[in-house]
């Protein structure tokens, strides 16, 4: 399986995500750049990722300028193939901003930026893994009608929660609805979450729970 990670002006954890799909879980990676739209190197079988950032500068919203660049255009029209998309926090904003997944990431509760591991829950498997999160605008929000349909499809994949596997808004860093952590399309081939697996994968860095998301998400070994 091939992946693909997006650059956009301001991204800042594309390198991390290269390194650990590369170095920690021997995957083979292309760089993508923005402004390029070609993706015949890839088939439905492979993955397209949105690193974490600030694209443009988090002008207008985080995600709203980046989700009109020509690239994105051509990772919409791949996902709509089938294609793997997975978008990790500026990602994820972006793959709301561009209609892809539901719903809109909002300005943390406290209203401050927050950097610091936290324990989310694999609603599939109910396993608890400890990531890092680092983000001032990570607060998942969506309409009634979006939130009842993402229920009923079973589209929350990750839950912030108590190291115990509580879910609680109080172990939520952000104030999530339902403390939402992430969550995939309805046909289960896009995927968003705020937390950042990429920055849990190396033992160098004393946690390797993030090489567990990619291997539960994308069946890689
Ligand atoms: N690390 C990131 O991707 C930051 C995401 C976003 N720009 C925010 O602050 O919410």
């Amino acid at each position: 399986m091939k992946f693909g990670v997006v650059v956009f002006p301001g991204s800042n954890c594309d390198r991390d995500m290269i390194n650990a799909l590369q170095t920690d879980l021997r995957q083979e990676v292309i760089t993508l750049w923005h402004k390029d739209k070609d993706l015949s190197m890839f088939d439905t079988g492979d993955c397209i990722v949105l690193p974490g950032g600030f694209s443009f500068g988090d002008y207008l919203r985080c995600g709203a300028i980046a989700r009109f660049s020509s690239m994105m255009q051509s990772v919409i029209d791949f996902a709509n193939k089938g294609g793997k998309v997975f978008g990790v926090c500026n990602g994820f904003q972006v793959l709301c901003e561009s209609g892809l997944l539901p719903g809109v990431l909002l300005q943390n509760a406290h209203m401050q930026f927050t950097c610091k591991n936290t324990f989310i829950r694999n609603n599939v498997d109910g396993e608890i893994l400890k990531i890092p999160v680092a983000h001032g605008e990570g607060r998942f929000f969506a309409s009634e009608a979006d939130l009842e349909e993402i229920e009923k499809n079973n589209q929350i994949i990750y839950s912030y929660c108590h190291e115990d596997g509580e879910i609680h808004i109080d172990h939520s860093p952000n104030g999530s609805i339902k403390s939402i952590a992430g969550i995939s399309n309805k046909q289960r081939n896009v995927f968003g979450m705020m937390p950042h697996p990429e920055r849990a994968c190396s033992e160098a860095l004393g946690n390797t729970d993030g090489r567990k998301v990619f291997r539960e998400l994308f069946s890689i070994n």
